[in-house]
């Protein structure tokens, strides 16, 4: 599986890595509703920003997940990259890395940047999630993995986005 950028929009913006978690278990998904910050009031799964050159991608992963909600992903999946650009609130390119997992440790809990709750596969509150949520999630769900780069004119609304299947 290939994760490299090469053949979408080019973009020469400054990157931002960022990592997405979720975790699916017996038919349902665990999100978060986060409490502040960037995206707040909308449920997502659990991630946030790389410290790039002190740990490794996933490493940011399972901490964004342990610190939002007290979990370890026992089984942790990279499942593709999504990049986010923004026409105008955001000067930097968003490089997403997706991850999924079925097996983890511990209780979910609420912390002070997220509130947790399992919902059924079949009833995800994609109204009340980024936009772009639903062009990818039931593609990560499935078990496919994926690239994807969207283009937002607004932090509502996405301008236009391009979407592969990987092998
Ligand atoms: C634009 N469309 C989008 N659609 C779906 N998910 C999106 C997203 N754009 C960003 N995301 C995710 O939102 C979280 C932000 O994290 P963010 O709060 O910025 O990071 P972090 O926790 O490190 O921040 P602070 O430490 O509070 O500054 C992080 O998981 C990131 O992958």
């Amino acid at each position: 599986m290939s994760f490299t950028n090469e053949t979408l929009i080019p973009c020469d913006k400054k990157r931002k890595i960022l990592t997405l978690v979720f975790i699916v278990e017996d038919k349902k998904i665990l999100l978060g509703m986060k409490k502040r910050g960037f995206g707040v009031g909308k449920w997502n799964g659990f991630g946030g920003k790389v410290d790039v050159g002190k740990e490794t991608i996933e490493e940011a992963a399972q901490r964004e997940l342990q610190e939002e909600c007290g979990l370890t992903a026992l089984d942790l999946q990279q499942r593709g990259i999504i990049f986010f650009e923004f026409e105008k609130e955001i000067d930097e390119l968003f490089e997403v890395h997706l991850f999924m997992a079925t097996k983890y440790s511990g209780t979910a809990a609420e912390t002070e940047e997220m509130l947790p709750e399992w919902y059924d596969l079949d009833d995800i509150p994609y109204r009340f999630m980024w936009v772009d949520d639903k062009h990818w999630l039931p593609i990560a769900i499935a078990g496919k993995n994926l690239k994807a780069h969207f283009v937002f004119s607004d932090m509502k609304t996405i301008k236009n986005f391009e979407l592969q299947l990987l092998a």
